[in-house]
Parts: structure tokens; C-alpha cells; sequence
């Protein structure tokens, strides 16, 4: 059981500080979904784990050691960082070929890879002739290539159609299964929801969360119900003389936040305005993260004090 451990984790450029002391710990068993803004520092935390830069201050190892100390790296860590990497000019397959080689793996993975990531019938073809989601698909394959028990994807859904995006949602799942540690990032927040049971979420390099995804959806976002009656109007006259927010949305259903289905039900019946729908809205990671980054924007744009 490998985890990747962050810990006090500092990396500036120049003036900029892209990482900003930071603590966490990505377990085995479970995915582990990589949030943040652009900029918040997710790819640095990335490489700084995979020993493509050199922290100014703090650690991060995979195992307790650091990447530049495995004696096997690929068949410890897979990594998807960047899919465009790749040697244009070389088919699919002799790609994942020298990558095999040069890393000393058995060259009978690489059709298992090419296999499982859906590449087969595409193998011969030259990486120039591949379209972003395939790239996508080879950069996974080379991550899976030494069949390692910590896998890091740096937006692995980029590029992919919606058949692609439901495979990539299986095999994370199936690699959490078989007891490996995945820390995907994204920027598309419901992808990850499908995907992650935990999160680790960044703001201006600093950490804003590391938490269970359901603690994170309890956490940040508040219940919501969408309700339609046979009379809207008194309906919300009723909710707002009670104390509710209520608003009408594009649909003509009424909107009301902090608020619980039975709730509302009730109130109607007293008041004896018909129900035609009834529903408590549930959370979405999407609220959620807006919530808390806009917390964090708040914070951020505070002035500093003398
Ligand atoms: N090599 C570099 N030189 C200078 N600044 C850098 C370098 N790499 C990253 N940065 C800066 O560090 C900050 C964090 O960038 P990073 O790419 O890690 O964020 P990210 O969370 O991965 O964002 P995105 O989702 O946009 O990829 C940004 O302000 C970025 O401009």
C-alpha cells in the first residue's frame, strides 16, 4: 500500500508562490479528485511529486521517498501529465515500445495497455495522426504501462467524447478497486463528482480542503427545493411571509434555499395551494466548490495587514 504524502510543501517562481505550504496525504483505495482554479497550483504539486522540479521548501515523496530515490519509478508511479509529450513522428505502439524497454518492463504490456485504453486498432498508426482524446488515451496507457500501485492524471478527460469519459470514470473507479492510489485533477467538477470519493481542493496554492466528497458536499452547499403549484404567486407570498428566500426560476418553478422538501410541503398544505411537483435539490460538487473558492477569493482579496 503506497501513499503520496505532501507535506509543508513550498515552490515559488521568482515572486510568484505557487505552492504555498501545503499538507495532505493521498491514500490507497480510492480516488482522489485534485481541485482547484487555474493557476491554484495543481500541476506544480503534480511535478514537484513526480521530482520534475525542486521544492524551495517541504517534501513529497510516494512511499516516503522521493521519485528521483525509486529504484523501479514507472512501476511504482504512472503518470499522465502532459499528452502532449509524446514523439509525434512514432506509431502508438513504438511509443509504449521504447518506453518499455528504456524502463526495463515487459514489452508483452504494452498490447495489454493498448488493449485496455482502447488503442489497438490505432497501434500502427503515427501519434502526428492522433486526435487529442486518442493522445489522451496513450498518455494513460504509458501511465499504466509498469502497472503501478500510484497513478497521478493530470486532466485525464481533456480531448475525450462522452464514450471516452464514461471509460475513464470506469477504470478510475477499477484502479481505486484493485487498492491503487489515483489523484486525478480536473477543472469540470460533476466529472470528478463521479468519480472521486475524496478531495483534495487548492486556492492560490494553498490547501482549502482535504476531505471525504461527501463531507465536502454536506459541508459547503446548502439544501434547496423546486417546487410547483397550481398557484406560484401566493405561494411565494406564503414562503417569503414565513421567512424563506424564494425565487421563481426559467421554468416557472419556485426556488427555495435553505429549505426542506417536507417542509415546504406542509406549509403549502396549510396555506391549500395544490402541489404539482415537489423535490429537494441535491447538492452539486459544483455548488460546492463555488461556495468555498469564493470564500477563498473573499480571503485572497482581503488587504494584507501591516
Ligand atoms: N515554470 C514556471 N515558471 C513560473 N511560474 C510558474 C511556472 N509553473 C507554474 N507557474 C505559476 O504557478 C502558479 C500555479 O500554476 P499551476 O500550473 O501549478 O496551476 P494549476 O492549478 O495546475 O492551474 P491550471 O488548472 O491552469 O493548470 C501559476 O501562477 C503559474 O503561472
Amino acid at each position: 500500500m503506497t501513499s503520496i504524502e505532501v507535506a509543508a510543501l513550498t515552490k515559488e517562481y521568482g515572486s510568484t508562490r505557487a505552492v504555498d505550504g501545503i499538507t495532505f496525504t493521498v491514500a490507497p483505495g480510492r480516488v482522489t479528485g485534485f481541485l482547484g482554479p487555474n493557476g491554484a497550483g495543481k500541476s506544480t504539486t503534480m511535478r514537484l511529486v513526480l521530482g520534475l522540479d525542486r521544492p524551495t521548501s517541504g517534501t513529497a515523496t510516494i512511499g516516503g521517498r522521493t521519485y528521483a530515490s525509486l529504484t523501479d519509478p514507472l512501476r511504482q508511479v504512472g503518470a499522465l501529465l502532459d499528452a502532449q509529450n509524446a514523439h509525434a513522428s512514432r506509431t502508438g505502439r513504438n511509443h509504449l515500445r521504447a518506453l518499455a524497454v528504456s524502463n526495463g518492463l515487459a514489452p508483452g504490456r504494452v498490447d495489454e495497455v493498448l488493449e485496455e485504453t482502447g488503442l489497438t486498432s490505432a497501434a500502427k498508426r503515427r501519434i502526428k495522426t492522433y486526435s487529442l482524446g486518442m493522445r489522451q488515451r496513450l498518455g494513460i496507457a504509458a501511465a499504466l504501462l509498469g502497472d503501478p500501485p500510484v497513478i497521478m492524471l493530470d486532466e485525464p478527460s481533456n480531448g475525450l467524447d462522452p464514450e471516452g469519459i464514461i471509460w475513464i470514470r470506469e477504470l478510475l473507479r477499477r484502479l481505486a478497486r484493485e487498492g491503487r492510489t489515483v489523484l486525478v485533477s480536473s477543472h469540470l467538477m460533476n466529472e470528478t463528482a463521479s468519480f472521486a470519493d475524496h478531495l483534495v481542493v487548492l486556492g492560490r496554492g494553498r490547501l482549502l480542503a482535504d476531505t471525504p466528497m461527501r463531507a465536502f458536499l454536506d459541508a459547503h452547499s446548502h439544501a434547496r427545493v423546486r417546487v410547483r403549484s397550481a398557484e406560484q404567486t401566493r405561494l411565494r407570498q406564503a414562503l417569503i411571509q414565513q421567512g424563506y428566500v424564494a425565487e421563481f426560476d426559467e421554468d416557472g418553478k419556485l426556488t427555495v434555499e435553505d429549505a426542506k422538501a417536507e417542509d415546504i410541503g406542509a406549509l403549502a398544505a396549510r396555506e391549500g395551494v395544490p402541489i404539482l411537483e415537489l423535490a429537494d435539490e441535491t447538492a452539486s460538487l459544483e455548488q460546492a466548490y463555488l461556495a468555498l473558492t469564493a470564500q477563498d477569493a473573499e480571503f485572497a482579496a482581503a488587504p494584507s495587514r501591516p
